[in-house]
């Protein structure tokens, strides 16, 4: 494992400012949407978002049309101890899948006409060196947090910096939008572990079903869960509660979140595990907040209450409980659609509408 050079020359860099939101451009923006022909506020939270945007973007007119999606995927010591419904080769078997264009995240990227990067930060069952995926393995898989620290210093820091590169390829294709994403066997067990640390919660009170436990099932994962709680009891602060309980993928989504904070690249943030890499990232550094836009509530039993924790309002509730970024991505037209209108209805003068009494 090689940290990259800018890891190496500043490991603090997660703590630099992040950029600021235009209040001019919000201002404009909340301006024009109450004179577009509608009642004030019925488009809801479209009228949000289009004001959000214009704000991240810094223009008049934000738009969504060069999206990025950086799918993480990583393999869990914690599988170990029985607590997904899938066996632990399903992760390196999926990166092939998304690779090769057959998962759900490589249909809707398509459709998007979004750009799909897929990274492999440490995969047991292993697919090597194939096209379509960027190998940055820091290990074949995170450790058993019931017994051992998730990651070693250096591979946290490693994960932040897999992170941060993955939003520098964004910048330079100009993406207008980050879309994290992540696969990785168990690690509903790490994202639980973790925000139970970060919320003060307990296991009974978030673990789910993840891929299809039954309730003996998640019974048994809250309970993996007390004991990986009670071993890192010491791990005190954000960062090392991350390091001791997260993972690569999650530790990656909390550097792709950060930097892209401190770059004004807006992110959508998809299910449970990025919700969960999303309050690590926020509470490491708290400017991360603005630039976080919520696509969806999961199936997932803990994401709305990791939502409220964060105070975030979701776009769509569906459902979905599959990862890969794949609900940030169908949340896409939706957002594609609230600029649209902000920027292509009629004004009340330009129509010739009369205005609210
Ligand atoms: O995004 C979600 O809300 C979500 C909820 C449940 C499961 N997942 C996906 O399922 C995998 C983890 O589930 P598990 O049961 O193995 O912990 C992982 O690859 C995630 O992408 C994802
Ligand atoms: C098949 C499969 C696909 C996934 N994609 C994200 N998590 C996943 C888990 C499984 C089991």
């Amino acid at each position: 494992m090689n940290l990259t050079a800018t890891a190496a020359a500043d490991p603090d860099w997660i703590l630099h400012d992040c950029a600021e939101p235009d209040r001019d451009c919000r201002a404009q923006a909340l301006a024009r949407q109450d004179r577009l022909t509608k009642p004030p506020g019925s488009l809801g939270a479209l009228e949000a978002a289009a004001v959000r945007l214009a704000a991240l973007q810094r223009t008049e007119q934000p738009s969504l049309q060069r999206v990025w999606i950086s799918v993480f995927a990583a393999d869990h010591g914690v599988a170990a101890e029985g607590v997904s419904a899938f066996p632990q080769a399903v992760t390196g078997e999926m990166v092939r899948n998304f690779a090769s264009g057959g998962a759900a995240i490589s249909v809707l990227a398509r459709e998007l006409g979004a750009r799909l990067d897929v990274v492999n930060l440490g995969t047991v069952n292993d697919p090597g060196d194939i096209p379509g995926v960027r190998r940055v393995v820091l290990a074949p898989c995170s450790g058993n947090v019931c017994v051992e620290p998730a990651m070693s210093e250096p591979q946290l820091r490693a994960a932040l910096q897999a992170g941060a590169d993955s939003v520098r390829l964004a910048l330079a294709a100009n993406a207008q939008l980050y879309i994290g994403g992540e696969m990785g066997i168990a690690n509903t067990t790490a994202a639980t572990a973790l925000s139970c640390a970060l919320l003060d919660l307990a296991p009974a009170q978030l673990a789910g079903a993840g891929t299809g436990l039954d309730a003996a099932g998640i019974a048994h994962k809250a309970a993996v869960i007390e004991r990986a709680l009670a071993r890192h009891a010491d791990a005190r602060d954000a960062r090392e509660r991350l390091r001791c309980l997260g993972g690569f993928e999650i530790a990656a989504l909390a550097g792709a979140y950060i930097a892209a904070a401190q770059a004004a690249l807006p992110v959508l943030v998809d299910g449970f595990i990025a919700t969960a890499a999303a309050l690590a990232a926020t509470r490491l550094n708290p400017g991360v907040r603005d630039w976080l836009l919520y696509a969806h509530r999961s199936h997932e039993r803990g994401h709305a209450a990791l939502l409220d924790a964060l105070g975030a309002q979701p776009l769509l509730a569906l459902d979905m409980r599959l990862g890969e970024g794949s609900g940030a991505a169908v949340a896409v037209p939706t957002l594609r659609l609230a600029c649209a209108l902000h920027a292509g209805m009629a004004t009340f003068d330009q129509a010739g509408v009369s205005e609210q009494v």
